[in-house]
């Protein structure tokens, strides 16, 4: 594990002479105080921070050595911080600072989202109207465009992982499974023939599936997350913006996945036909004949929606 970035702090000490010096030594968990839990995964948990120097506030994910050991999770221990590192430069990505460790545990200093999870607003107004599903969308397909871009699946979007910052955009997170490809230009639907050259072995790729609502069929047949497997979980968030519920939702997961496969799913009355349109153009059961982003951004249903820089400077709409 070789730590990420050269926060330093300049911490007062006293010289073997007994005269007090500055010393600049690298930021470390006693440079930190510690909030309230944010998050708990399997084997990590995140938590909201204050620099004790500079008052900035952060999220620090926190990793237990003995806990990746025992659960051989070291590959994506590894996987996630390599993800990190990829993607550096995108404001709807939750951003690495820096990464040290103690002899216990690894830390993760990243972004603090403080509107919580796009879910969370979801639940509290029920359903998005168009104007909304249309701002957070477009967020959401922008930072996948980035992340492909950069030969990064995130293989478990969902609105859970749909972080929101302070001006509410949108900061996608979590990318302990995600799969990196080596070589990002690869079209959609084709990486999977990089899979002898990918960067971890075919046993995480081969044995990890997502959340059952937005797992893509593919990733259920054939075990192959693609790029556009990505857009799959997007078609399914798009649709349970304007719904209020994801388009594949059963008793068991088992009937998840069946419903998903089978493509079982229907419109609420009064679904925008444009959104209807893009989403039936997502949910497409064959990944290569899936619409790529491109021509998702120039959907009916993001007429007028501009992307790039101007779309992160542009003020969330009123929920
Ligand atoms: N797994 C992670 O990397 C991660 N997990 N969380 C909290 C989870 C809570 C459940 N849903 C998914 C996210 C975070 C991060 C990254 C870094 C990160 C930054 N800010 C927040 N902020 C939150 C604020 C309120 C509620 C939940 C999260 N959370 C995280």
């Amino acid at each position: 594990w070789k730590d990420k970035g050269a926060a330093v702090s300049m911490r007062r000490e006293v010289d073997a002479t007994g005269k007090a010096v500055l010393k600049s030594v690298k930021k470390g968990v006693r440079d930190f105080s510690f909030g309230r839990v944010l998050g708990e995964g399997s084997y990590s948990t995140v938590y909201f921070a204050t620099d004790r120097q500079t008052l900035k506030e952060y999220a620090i994910k926190v990793l237990e050595k003995r806990h990746i050991i025992k659960e051989r999770k070291i590959k994506y221990v590894n996987i996630e911080k390599d993800t990190l590192n990829r993607l550096t430069e995108h404001p709807g990505i939750v951003r690495l600072y820096y990464t040290f460790q103690d002899e216990n545990s690894l830390y993760y200093v990243l972004d603090l989202c403080s509107g919580g999870e796009l879910l969370g607003i979801l639940k509290k107004t029920g359903t998005f109207d168009e104007e909304c599903t249309r701002f957070f969308g477009a967020q959401i397909l922008d930072a996948i465009e980035y992340m492909h871009s950069r030969g990064v699946i995130h293989r478990d979007l969902k609105p859970e992982n749909v972080l929101l910052d302070d001006q509410m955009h949108v900061k996608i997170t979590d990318f302990g499974t995600a799969r990196l490809l080596t070589d990002p230009r690869a079209p959609p639907g084709q990486e999977s023939s990089q899979r002898g050259k990918e960067q971890q072995d075919d046993s995480r790729a081969a044995s990890f599936v997502g959340t059952a609502e937005y797992v893509s069929p593919e990733l259920l047949t054939n075990k192959n997350a693609c790029k556009a497997s990505d857009l799959w979980a997007f078609g399914c968030i798009i649709y349970q913006l304007l719904a209020g519920r994801p388009p594949f939702k059963a008793g068991s997961e088992y009937l998840t996945f069946q419903k998903i496969v089978n493509l079982e799913y229907e419109f609420p009355p009064g679904f925008p036909p444009a959104a209807r349109d893009l989403v039936e153009r997502c949910l497409v059961l064959d990944p290569a004949r899936r619409l790529a982003i491109e021509h998702i951004k120039n959907h009916e249903f993001f007429a007028g929606q501009q992307f790039g820089k101007i779309l992160w400077r542009t003020k969330a709409p009123r929920l």
